[in-house]
């Protein structure tokens, strides 16, 4: 499939640096919650790497635009997409995780093995601590999180970028069904599921990746924006 059709909008970047999206501005329905970890000046100037945060409701294309980028970033090393722990069967197609059972995903939140979790859908997800190491060594670690989790993110990952992937709403439940994971009800399910987009102030950057169109679209969008978020150290 042919990648990297760029946005057109150079003069208008679409990503944000937090301190100018707040207030108001396009990202207005974002609200801003909790004490700073790291002012984003600080973070400017801090020699460290990046973790941006992909988020968005189910079947906006978060999978699907992470594992775009990554085969367009395959060999350039500032980048690595994360591979998620979920207590999901593994199935490839949909995303790469690695497949644990409750009992194992349970040890090793208790051992603290993971940089951060969090349970949806019945399910228990992980991300593993050896990315707060690849972050301090200046990678820009890039992965699909809880809406819910972009407080805990912000509080562990010093610079923290979020791209917000959305798409408009009746093609939500479609593209879930057409996924082939879920049953149209429990699509419809994960498509109702709300989570408001809260952002600590100490966000570095956003964006919003508008996934309605056609995928080069979106990916364009988000390709342009990872770029945005590698630290100039
Ligand atoms: N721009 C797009 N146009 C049409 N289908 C898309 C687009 N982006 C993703 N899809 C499809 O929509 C479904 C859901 O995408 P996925 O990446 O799994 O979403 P998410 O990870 O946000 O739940 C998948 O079948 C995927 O192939
Ligand atoms: O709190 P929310 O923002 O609603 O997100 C809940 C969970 O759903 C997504 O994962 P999952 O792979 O199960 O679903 P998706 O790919 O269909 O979004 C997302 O990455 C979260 O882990």
């Amino acid at each position: 499939m042919p990648i990297a059709a760029r946005s057109s909008s150079k003069s208008a970047p679409i990503w944000c640096a937090c301190a100018r999206a707040f207030p108001g501005g396009r990202l207005s329905s974002h609200r801003s919650i909790g004490p700073a970890a790291v002012s984003p000046e600080q973070a400017q100037q801090s020699p460290l790497g990046a973790f941006v945060a992909v988020v968005g409701p189910s079947g906006a294309g978060k999978d699907t635009l992470i594992r775009l980028a990554a085969r367009h970033f395959a060999r350039d090393d500032g980048f690595h997409f994360a591979r998620r722990v979920v207590t999901r069967k593994a199935d490839p197609e949909a995303e790469d995780h690695a497949e644990i059972d409750e009992a194992e995903f349970e040890r090793r939140q208790d051992a603290r093995d993971f940089a951060l979790s969090w349970r949806a859908h019945g399910l228990g997800y992980g991300l593993d601590r050896s990315l707060l190491s690849r972050v301090s060594h200046g990678q820009t670690v890039i992965a699909n999180i809880s809406r819910r989790q972009i407080g805990d993110a912000a509080a562990v990952f010093p610079r923290l970028a979020v791209a917000h992937v959305v798409v408009a709403e009746p093609l939500l439940v479609e593209r879930i069904v057409r996924r082939g994971r879920e049953s149209r009800e429990a699509a419809v399910e994960r498509a109702r599921r709300e989570a408001p987009l809260e952002l600590p102030r100490a966000v570095w950057r956003v964006a919003e990746i508008d996934n309605s169109g056609p995928v080069e679209q979106g990916l364009g969008r988000f390709l342009e924006f990872l770029e945005a978020c590698q630290p100039k150290v």
